[in-house]
């Protein structure tokens, strides 16, 4: 296949919420959006998780842009493509970048779906045609507010909550919760908040049954992860310290963390999260979807991907009306009972809403 053109889309949607993690809050969410298109005008879709400012990891819209328009798009327009699997390859010579990368190969994946006329999850050979779903709340500003939102999420058939932390809203915040919902699944994600010298306040939260603590320490460290999983009970999971393959090969052998969180723009797209996915199953490690606020473009993409067999642990991914008064794809993403239909229709198996799309277009530029 090949790609004849290629629209960059500078996005910006205000949320329903603030969401508020221990980096900071935000409630205008700006991304790219990248929509490839083939001979015969098919297009596929694809979004960059690249936040407008570089707190969750170095990457930013702008980067992306500046990555994708020197680079990503002249090596790839044009080219031939015989397999989505290629374009990491072809694009391996660019350290990290992956939200980058990330944007064109879902893009990329999305048309070769739609070419081949089968659904993107079964392009990647997912099975599943239901997914489990769980939520994730950010930190507020008391924990009645938090208790009752976990409540109504409760209600609404979320399979597991997932809370924000950081010092001085944890080990307290922790044992309300548990408090009030004895058996929910739950976990805490700390977007790197702690050191190692916290591990006696660390151990305090084996008390509550977690599912699992999603990246207690540096974004970019897998040692002291080690350590501290030692000590602890409740299951490390890691999240920003998984850039790669090799980064998870790493983690395991050192027992940096006994779950792990795949992020389709973090490793630089489904054919390298597809790979993380064999490693850890192989090695008897439960992987699960994060998500970063996307809209229902990257929604689909994870969708697609959480359907292969050693997703066994609910996402973030929840539904649209969670974080958009109106979703990009028509139908928007919907959760019953906790759980996702996974699409059938081809590629990602929902419509871009053009219209809703250009009323939240910043800026677009087009490449031929
Ligand atoms: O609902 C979602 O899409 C997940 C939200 C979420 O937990 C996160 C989004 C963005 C950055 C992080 O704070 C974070 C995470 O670390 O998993
Ligand atoms: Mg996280």
């Amino acid at each position: 296949m090949k790609v004849t053109e290629v629209l960059l889309r500078h996005m910006k949607m205000r949320m329903k919420a603030p969401f508020t993690t221990s980096f900071g809050t935000f409630q205008d969410k700006e991304f790219l959006l990248l929509e490839a298109k083939d001979e015969n005008g098919l297009s596929g879709w694809g979004e960059s998780v690249a936040f407008h400012s570089p707190w969750y990891n170095e990457e930013t819209l702008k980067t992306n842009w500046h990555m994708l328009e020197d680079f990503i798009i002249p090596d790839l327009l044009n080219k031939e493509i015989r397999h989505p699997d290629e374009v990491s390859e072809k694009l391996s010579y660019i350290r990290k970048n992956n939200m980058a990368k990330s944007a064109f190969e879902g893009a990329v994946w999305d048309l070769y779906a739609k070419q081949q006329g089968i659904s993107l999850a079964k392009a990647l050979g997912g099975t599943a045609s239901n997914i489990e779903v769980g939520i994730s709340i950010g930190i507020q500003d008391t924990v009645a507010v938090l208790l009752k939102l976990i409540e109504e999420h409760v209600n609404e058939g979320y399979k597991r909550i997932k809370v924000k932390i950081k010092p001085g809203w944890d080990v307290d915040v922790m044992r309300e919760i548990r408090k009030h919902f004895p058996d929910v699944q739950l976990m805490a994600d700390a977007n790197s908040a702690y050191r190692l010298e916290d591990i006696e306040l660390l151990k305090q939260l084996d008390e509550f049954d977690l599912m699992m603590i999603e990246q207690p320490l540096a974004s970019d460290d897998i040692i002291d992860h080690a350590t501290l999983q030692r000590e602890l009970k409740t299951p490390v999971c890691l999240d920003e310290s998984i850039h790669s393959y090799e980064d998870a090969r790493k983690a395991i052998e050192l027992g940096s963390c006994k779950i792990i969180n795949i992020k389709i723009g973090r490793v630089g797209g489904l054919t390298e999260s597809r790979r993380i996915h064999d490693l850890c199953q192989e090695r008897g490690i439960p992987v699960w979807c994060g998500g970063m606020l996307e809209s229902g473009i990257g929604r689909a993409h994870n969708i697609a991907l959480t359907t292969l067999s050693n997703f066994v642990m609910p996402g973030d991914t929840a539904a649209s009306s969670r974080y958009w008064e109106k979703d990009l794809i028509k139908p928007e993403v919907t959760v019953d009972n906790g759980m996702i239909r996974v699409p059938e229709k081809a590629g990602l198996g929902y419509e871009p809403d053009l219209e809703t799309i250009k009323q939240f277009t910043v800026s677009e530029k087009s490449y031929s």
